[in-house]
């Protein structure tokens, strides 16, 4: 059977790449076959052992310029076989042309779709102005760390010199493609209490798990007041903060569960906080301090911000939307030439590596073309239609071509 850019999507989907121990030699092999079958460049790099970054080069008829990167990562997360329908990574592809894995929305899919795009411009002679890097990054998923944070900070990326990105972005269940200026930053926030131990049967005041869910509640309503926003339509999801209680630690575990009749001396509670780019981190970090976990209750606190909140320059980490980017005019332009409708550009309520780039001031969009696709991302089982991966092909073709060779942008 000959290979198509239906099957070499199925076969990457076939790489176990899923956390807690992604593959990462396979795909980045596999990848670097079709890249050295297209006439491209292929390096590949381990900023940290064993995580390596692949970069591909599509170089210019104009060098000088700054450059275009596509970005993608190469890792996924976990996926619960028995409750998926097929396998998740099998790349099945059923009567209606679902194609089920895991990462075929997160983001396996633009990994392939870059390089088909590439793959048809070339075939047609296309030859781009500026040169085009595609990016395959690990650890994504887990924040990036020892993936696109450590790519981004090299000689290697500097010497990219890289004008523009676009990175992942998310499904869109109507006809207009979704595109993303920011993203929130990712707060892991965990409180701890501590407090008088004693028997199950005593009422005292200052027990850790009573001190702990006092600040669950406190913590609860303010969770509630950014929710309302929500519930009341005056603000998209990913602008307001969100709050989510992960894990609750408590209770001394005895071979049958816990001891019941003893009031533990220590006791904790762990949060998932994502913060818009708007959003006053130092008000947030008084807050946390003051309301949800203050000394007098016997709390403490650990923060873990994960990546950069500003740029190099203080500002926010947000990518312009328009005249002043001329970047985003082309790229506008080229969804439109594909027959395409945008979306009004959104911040994206999680996180990607397009924040590392924005934190150097380099614009980047997060960008997946998937239109009347349910969000799957992280769910059981995700899948993407054949049909809607082809057309995504068409649409880099117009962009990539589109934003490899206008020259406005000379100087980075
Ligand atoms: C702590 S950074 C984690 C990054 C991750 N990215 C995709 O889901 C996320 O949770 O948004
Ligand atoms: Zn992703
Ligand atoms: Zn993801």
């Amino acid at each position: 059977d000959e290979a198509t850019p239906v099957t070499r999507f199925q076969q990457y989907l076939r790489f176990k790449t899923a956390h807690p121990n992604p593959n990462y030699t396979a795909p980045v092999s596999f990848l670097t076959s079709i890249a050295e079958s297209l006439g491209l460049k292929a390096q590949t790099f381990e900023f940290v052992a064993e995580k390596p970054v692949l970069l591909l080069t599509w170089t210019g008829s104009n060098p000088s310029l700054p450059s275009l990167l596509l970005n993608s990562h190469l890792d996924s997360v976990p996926a619960e076989p028995s409750k998926w329908i097929h396998p998740p990574f099998a790349a099945v592809r059923d009567q209606d042309g679902k194609i089920f894995a895991r990462g075929a929305q997160d983001d396996k899919c633009i990994a392939i779709q870059y390089l088909e795009a590439i793959r048809n411009l070339k075939g047609r002679g296309f030859v781009p102005a500026r040169t085009v890097h595609v990016s395959y990054v690990p650890e994504e998923e887990i924040g990036g760390e020892d993936g696109a944070q450590k790519f981004v900070a090299s000689q290697v990326f500097d010497e990219l010199r890289v004008g523009f990105v676009l990175d992942e972005g998310q499904a869109s269940v109507n006809d207009e493609f979704r595109v993303f200026y920011a993203d929130r930053s990712p707060w892991k926030v965990i409180i701890k209490a501590i407090g008088q131990p004693g028997h199950g049967s005593r009422m005292y005041d200052n027990g850790a798990t009573e001190n702990l869910m006092e600040s669950v509640e406190v913590i609860s309503r303010f969770r509630e007041s950014q929710f309302d926003v929500l519930k009341a339509g005056k603000a998209p999801a990913s602008e307001v903060i969100s709050v989510n209680p992960v894990y609750l630690k408590a209770g001394i575990p005895s071979p049958t569960g816990f001891v019941m009749n003893m009031q533990p001396s220590e006791a904790e509670a762990g949060y998932d906080v994502r913060m818009p780019p708007a959003a006053d981190p130092d008000l947030m970090r008084k807050r946390i301090a003051e309301e949800w976990a203050p000394a007098e209750r016997n709390m403490t606190f650990e923060i873990q911000e994960k990546g950069p909140i500003r740029d190099l320059k203080g500002n926010p980490l947000v990518t312009a939307t328009d005249d002043s980017n001329p970047w985003w005019s082309v790229f506008k332009q080229a969804i439109a030439a594909a027959g395409g409708k945008l979306g009004k550009p959104e911040i994206l309520a999680s996180t990607t590596d397009a924040r590392f780039m924005r934190e150097l001031g380099i614009p980047a969009l997060g960008f997946s073309p998937m239109t009347n696709t349910p969000i799957l991302l992280h769910d059981h089982n995700e899948f993407l239609e054949e049909s809607v991966f082809l057309k995504g092909i068409g649409v880099y073709e117009h962009v990539i071509s589109s934003l490899s060779s206008f020259e406005a942008v000379n100087d980075v």
